[in-house]
């Protein structure tokens, strides 16, 4: 599969798209937001300079090389020729079931269509399809050029084809994958967003304070980030969203999104990518 198609240019659709730039594949990277798509450009010409201080077992890639593989585009009927598509935008229901349509509609017979989410069933957005056979979850970690693993989901009607395409398209660009069955938040976010939602609340209950309760995570059980460090590495709004999902499709009141993260959701603090969340990242932007 030479040709990648990859929606959605926001934290994650843009390590998706230098991902695969990086690895020698062809790419067309849509968002609705033009200024999107140059922020994307920006950070993947940085993701490919910091990569061998990363990992420098890597090969040295030039950074305009890379971003002269990937076309930027607002254009989605630019995906009629991809051999895959690994679809990265809002995790809202309503932003996500539009597009199934239309990338039904635009993408050639065959291609792979690779679900990005955190917490959505991939049964129920295949059969946004007439191709359900070809949908296959694609939960990537973040940052996607740095993780060894990705998460693949086999939803009800995806093929044993579709994961194998799947399966040795991540190989080609150095990622393993662990492929498990579908439910909302699969395995790691099943346990993850509990985990990042009950710190949470900790913190609003003044048990401890946010890099407390991270360096408890850090240097009692040698994890590398702790859970609210996480939350912004995500982005709070996508924790919200995937809590959302989590908590309507379980009817499990476990699920209940803190109260503090819808405030913090509200007032735009959003993590690493709006510079503070339950931390401030304001000069490593
Ligand atoms: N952030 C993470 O750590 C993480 C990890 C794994 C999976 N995910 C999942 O990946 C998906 C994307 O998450 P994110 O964190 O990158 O979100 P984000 O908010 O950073 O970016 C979403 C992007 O999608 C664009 N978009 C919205 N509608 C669109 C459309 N119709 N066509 C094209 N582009 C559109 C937006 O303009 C935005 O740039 C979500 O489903 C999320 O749950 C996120």
């Amino acid at each position: 599969m030479k040709r990648i198609g990859v929606v959605g240019a926001g934290t994650m659709g843009t390590g998706v798209a230098q991902l695969f730039a990086s690895g020698g594949h062809e790419v067309v990277l849509v968002d609705v937001v033009a200024s999107a798509l140059d922020r994307a450009r920006e950070e993947i010409a940085r993701g490919v300079r910091l990569m061998p201080l990363l990992r420098p077992a890597e090969p040295r890639r030039d950074p305009g090389e890379v971003t002269g593989r990937i076309r930027f585009t607002t254009d989605l009927e630019e995906l009629r020729a991809a051999d895959c598509v690994v679809e990265n935008v809002t995790e809202k229901w309503e932003v996500k079931r539009p597009l199934y349509a239309d990338l039904d509609r635009i993408c050639p017979p065959g291609a792979v269509l690779g679900v990005n989410t955190s917490a959505m069933p991939i049964t129920r957005i295949a059969s946004l399809t007439g191709r359900p056979a070809d949908v296959v979850g694609a939960h990537f970690m973040n940052p996607a050029p740095l993780k060894p693993t990705v998460e693949v989901i086999r939803g009800f009607h995806t093929s044993d084809g579709t994961v194998e395409r799947f399966r040795a398209l991540l190989a080609g660009v150095g990622k393993g994958c662990v492929v498990v069955g579908d439910s909302p938040g699969f395995v790691t976010n099943r346990v993850m967003m509990l985990t990042v939602n009950e710190a949470m609340f900790l913190l609003r209950e003044g048990v401890a304070s946010a890099g407390d309760v991270d360096r408890l995570f850090k240097e009692c059980f040698g994890h590398a980030m702790g859970p609210l460090e996480t939350a912004d590495l995500i982005g709070l709004d996508t924790v919200l969203y995937s809590l959302e999902v989590l908590y309507d499709d379980l009817n499990e009141s476990k699920y209940r999104p803190c109260p503090l993260l819808r405030t913090m959701v509200d007032a735009g603090l959003l993590g690493r990518k709006s510079g503070r969340g339950f931390h401030s990242y304001e000069e490593v932007r």
